[in-house]
Parts: structure tokens; sequence; C-alpha cells
């Protein structure tokens, strides 16, 4: 990373930025989306239901037929009123109708239950595969792009993204088909009991979904703002633990204190703007139901006082009791699509936000394995058709290794590198030709009109100034960075063992580490790779040797003790690629020789291309290619 350099006793700007400022940026996105994304959006967000759709359907069928069955059970208790209290009946003869009573009551019970399990359970298996298809996608989208992510800011879209969808297919999903199955049957009854009670239902009706759509609107604008701040406040604040000490040092904790203190600030502004659309919507449609409901009560009243005669013929109590049963229980349904409006909102939010990380095929499934350090070479043929352009010289000049130090000495063949063989793969030719490499974000090539031919088994040394490029053309032929022009081209078979410079090692003992190369590797193996990469020249020292635990990012080990875990991962790989980022670096001269001696004899059969600033390295290679900084001025 360029250091950036400030006068003394100016302040470096804060971490976080201020809430304002995060506010700023947040308004001055293009929210919401135009109706026809939207659409789209919609439709893409019912398909991750196709796994589960029948679970669903059922759940909305459980809904509707306890709406249905609603019908009678009002029907029936009205019945049961106008016989007793109207027409005289003896309470005796109701026995058959308090039965079915009581049958529907527990019918509607069991059905509202097998509805809400039904859909919880179809939502949590939507929300089970999307987190397992989440991750296979980042892995898939390759190493230079996951680079640039916040890792917190990724783990939110797994995490809250992912929760956020629930409530839209637990939810919203049986909501709607009971919507669009009840009122109607609902309307239908009440217009064959009462005209003027199914004419105000009717015209009522239209007012709920016009008030959701205006509210749902603003709630899915806004909810797409607090997940938005969520995943920042995430990436913020998983940057600013990882970076706890330097922060510490710098003397900079009350400030950053400050900015997490205001950012939190900001997104609880910003959940209860959600919060307080989602009680608005809700709260207009109490109030319009109500209304309805009142204006009904009105006109029975009235009719029942004969002060108005809308229908022409007489209304019976059971009647009116009937109608009365009816009308909130016309609007039920949707009062309870209307509460799970903004689930939907949230839902659409929450796809719009992963989509817009990882494309809109964020779901499908994830089409080739991760290449990378130890992984296999499938893919490895990073070959680019874009024709080659040439610009200015090449950048390599050639040496024999025999022109270096004259230490061409063989090795004899020891035991740790007899164990290590397995025989079974090839060492593979790496041909690259009028190729330019450009990272992600920059404007000009790091390396350009490269051309190199290495053959199989051969061991070259990459050296040269600081920046020239070593590194990035390790990771080409490691096929994390695809060529900007020209070809890399490795055998699409061979398999690949790469140390970067900064190798990540997991949260583990050092035996975890090395496992994650072969698995089912012995401990006799283990034992071997690691001496070989002179691990055990401070794992012996350690409490539990290979098996003492070390933290994500090698906390707990030097910078070339965590490099010489990496080198024994790579060994324990057996790769026929060996590409090695400077694989002495920080070392002694005495651990650097018997590690430049183990890696000799492992290089043996294998093609090995290794960068170095170090003096000694050079002597295990057969070609030493001194690199040199582009002087391309940027285009
Ligand atoms: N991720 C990145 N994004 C943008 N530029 C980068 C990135 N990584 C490296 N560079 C730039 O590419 C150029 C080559 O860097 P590279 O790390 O390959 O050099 P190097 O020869 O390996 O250096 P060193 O010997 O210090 O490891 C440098 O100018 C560097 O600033």
């Amino acid at each position: 990373m360029t250091p950036s350099f400030r006068p003394a006793g100016a302040l470096p700007p804060p971490l976080l930025p201020s809430r304002s400022r995060m506010d700023q940026t947040l308004a001055a996105e293009p929210l919401p989306q135009p109706s026809a994304t939207r659409a789209a959006v919609l439709h893409r967000l019912d398909a991750l239901a196709a796994p589960v759709r029948g679970r669903l359907r059922a759940a909305g069928a459980c809904a509707v037929l306890a709406g249905w069955l609603l019908v009678a059970q009002a029907a029936l208790i009205a019945l049961a009123v106008q016989r007793v209290l109207v027409e005289g009946h003896a309470p005796a003869t109701l026995w058959p109708a308090l039965a079915a009573l009581a049958g529907i009551g527990l019918a509607r019970a069991l059905l509202g239950w097998a509805s809400r399990e039904l859909a919880d359970g179809a939502a949590t298996r939507i929300r089970t595969r999307l987190r397992g298809t989440l991750p296979r996608r980042l892995f898939a989208a390759g190493v230079p792009w996951l680079r640039r992510q916040r890792s917190g800011s990724l783990s939110e879209l797994t995490g809250t993204h992912t929760d956020a969808l629930e409530g839209y297919f637990a939810g919203y999903v049986p909501a709607r088909a009971e919507v669009l199955a009840v009122p109607p049957l609902m309307l239908a009854a009440a217009f064959s009991v009462d005209f003027v009670v199914g004419l105000v239902l009717l015209l009522t009706m239209p007012l709920i979904p016009f008030f959701m759509m205006l509210v749902g609107w603003g709630a899915e604008a806004a909810s797409r703002r607090q997940l938005r701040a969520l995943a920042r406040m995430g990436g913020h604040f998983a940057d600013r633990l990882r970076g706890l000490g330097l922060i510490r040092l710098y003397g900079r904790g009350t400030a950053e204190l400050e900015g997490i203190r205001e950012a939190a600030e900001g997104l609880r502004t910003r959940t209860l703007k959600v919060l307080r659309l989602a009680f608005l919507s809700s709260a207009v449609l109490e109030f319009f139901a109500s209304v309805s409901v009142a204006v009904i009560a009105l006109y029975l009243g009235l009719t029942y006082l004969d002060m108005i005669d809308l229908r022409g013929a007489p209304l019976t109590l059971g009647t009116g009791l009937f109608c009365l049963l009816l009308a909130p229980e016309f609007y039920a349904p949707m009062r309870r699509l209307a509460a799970h409006y903004h689930d939907r909102a949230g839902a659409l939010a929450a796809l719009e936000e992963i989509e817009s990380a990882l494309g809109t095929k964020a779901f499908a499934p994830a089409p080739s394995p991760l290449r990378g350090e130890g992984a296999d070479a499938a893919a490895a043929d990073a070959e680019s058709r874009v024709p080659s352009r040439s610009r200015h010289g090449r950048q390599a000049g050639r040496e024999s290794r025999d022109d270096q130090a004259g230490n061409g000495e063989r090795l004899a063949a020891s035991p740790a590198a007899t164990l290590l063989r397995d025989g079974d793969r090839s060492a593979p030719a790496v041909i690259l030709r009028g190729v330019a490499l450009r990272h992600a974000g920059s404007d000009c090539d790091a390396i350009a009109g490269f051309d190199l031919e290495i053959a199989p088994g051969e061991s070259v040394a990459l050296t040269g100034p600081s920046g020239c490029g070593k590194s990035t053309l390790l990771e080409a032929l490691a096929g994390w960075l695809p060529p900007a022009a020209g070809t890399v081209r490795v055998e699409p078979a061979a398999r690949i063992g790469y140390a970067p410079q900064r190798p990540f090692l997991f949260h583990g003992s050092i035996a975890d580490n090395l496992r994650l190369a072969k698995p089912d590797a012995t401990d006799a193996e283990l034992q071997a790779a690691a001496e070989a990469a002179q691990v055990m020249r401070f794992a012996a020292r350690l409490p539990d040797g290979l098996d003492t635990m070390i933290g994500e990012r090698g906390f707990g080990l030097s910078g070339g003790e965590a490099r010489r875990v990496a080198l024994a991962r790579v060994y324990l790989r057996d790769a026929g690629l060996l590409l090695l980022d400077e694989p002495t670096a920080f070392l002694d001269p005495e651990t650097e020789a018997a590690l430049l001696d183990a890696l000799h004899e492992h290089a043996r059969g294998r093609t090995l291309v290794f960068a170095t600033h170090s003096g000694a390295a050079p002597r295990i290679a057969d070609r030493v290619l001194p690199m040199t900084t582009a002087a391309e001025p940027p285009r």
C-alpha cells in the first residue's frame, strides 16, 4: 500500500465518516428503483422460492381455508342468535349448530397452525440455502474482487440481508394468497344477504392497496438505506477491530469511539424511520378498516331504527349480526398483508443490495471453484484473447544459474522429500506472450509487453527492485489476476502450489493450517513438510508443537514463521508448479540456507517460479530473471 505523509502535528482524517457525511452519501443514492426494475427484482425474489414452492402453496391454501371457514362460522353464530332470540327456538335445538361451530373453531386453529409451520419451514429452508449459496458465489467471484471488498460488509450480506428475506416468505406470501381468495368470498356472502353492506365493502376495498402502495414505496427506500448503513457499519467495525492496535498507538481511540457512536446513532435513526413507516402504514389501514366497519354499523343501526330503508326489505337480527361479524374480518387479511408489507419492502431492498454486490446471478450455482494458494488449476489457463499489445521493451533480461554465484551443488535426496512425493503430478510448462497485467482500480499496467517461457521442471528466480511486478507476475501465474492483454498459458491440468507474500493462516493449530492442503495427510507427512519448510525450527519450541493454536491472520507467529507455514502447506500440496513469493524473507542465513536446500530438493521434477530479494536464493534456480520497473506513463 502506498504510504501517505502529512505534516507533523496534523490529525489524520477520521476513519469513520461522520453521521452527516454518511447520511449525505446515502441520501445521494438513487432510491427507490424504477418500477420496471422493481418488478424484475420481485420476480427474482419469488424465483428464490422455487425449491419450496409446494410448501408455500400449502401454507397459502391452509390460510385461505381458515378464512373461508370464518364465513361459515359467522353464519352459524348469526343463525343461532336469530333462532333463539328472534324465532324463540329452545336452546337445546342448537346443539348441532354449536357442535359445528366447535368443529370449525378447531379446524381453523389447526389450519392456522399448519399454515405458519409450513411457511416458517419454507422460509427457513430458503434462508439456509442462501446461506450456503452466497459464500460459494463470493468464492467464485475471484480473489481480485474479494480483495477489494470489506469482510464486515460481506458478512452482513450473508447475515442481516439474508434474514431480511425470511419475513417475506414466512409472512407476506401466505398473506397474499389469503387476500386474493378470502375477501372475494366474504364480499359475495355480504352481497347475498345485504346489497348495501356489500357495496360499502366493495367501495372501501381499493383504498387499502392504494395506501399500502404509497407507504410501501417509502418503506422500501428506507429499508434499503437502513440495510446499506448496516453493511457499512459492519465493514467499518470489522476494520476498526482489526486495526485496534494501530488506533491505540496513534491515540485515535476516543475519536474512533466517537465516530462509531455517531454511525450507530445514524443507524438507529434510520431503523426508527423504517419502523415509523411500518407503524404508519398499519395505522392508516386500521383507520380505514374501522371507518368502514363504523359505516356498516351505522347503516344497520339506522335501518333497525327505521330511519333509513335502503334495502327495500326488513332486516333480520341474524342478517345484521352476520354482516357485523363479517365486516372486520373482511379487512383482516388485508391488514395482515399490510403488516407484512414492510417485510416485502425489506426483502426487495435486501435482494437488491445483495445483487448490487454480487450481480443479478447472485443465487445461481457457483460456476467453478476458487483457484489460488494450493488450488487446482482446472481454470489455470488464464488465457486472454485480447490481442497482444507490446508497448515497450521486454522487461526481463536473462541470466543462467551458472552465471550466478557458481553455487550449483546438487543436493542429496532427503527422506522428507521422498515422503512428500506421490508421483501423480507433472511439471508444467509456462508460456507468457505479450502479457500486460493491471491491478483492479489501477490506471496503469504493473507489467506490460511481457514474454516468458519456462520449460517443464525449470526453476526460475524473479529478481528486481521493489514494485517491479514480481508478486503481480506470480499472481497472474496462479490465476488470481487475469491478464489485461496477451496470453498466460499454464497447462490446464497443472496442480499449483502458491505461497503469496502475505499468506492467510486460519484460526486453528499449525497442523490444521497445513491440512488445508491435504486433509488426509498423516502425522508423518505433516512432520516431513514442516521440517522441509523449516517450520520445526520454531514449532519444536512451542508448547504443543504443530498442534499449537495460532490466530486468524497468523497472530502469534512472526512474518518469517507464517511464511514457512505457508511453504509447508505448498509442500504438502505436492504441486507440479510451485509459485513462491519471497520464501526466504526475514530468515537468518542459516535457516535460509537449510530452507533453500530443502526447496531445491522438493523442486526436482517440478516447475518452480519464485520472487526473491535474497542474494543467496538464486543459487537454487536454473535461471534468474531480473525484472525492471515499467517506465510507461499512465494511459
Ligand atoms: N492490489 C493492487 N492494486 C493496485 N496496484 C497494485 C496492487 N498490488 C501491487 N500493485 C502495484 O503493482 C506494482 C507491482 O507490485 P508488486 O507487488 O508486483 O511488486 P514486487 O516486485 O513484488 O515488489 P516487492 O519486491 O516489494 O514485493 C507496484 O507498483 C504496486 O504498487
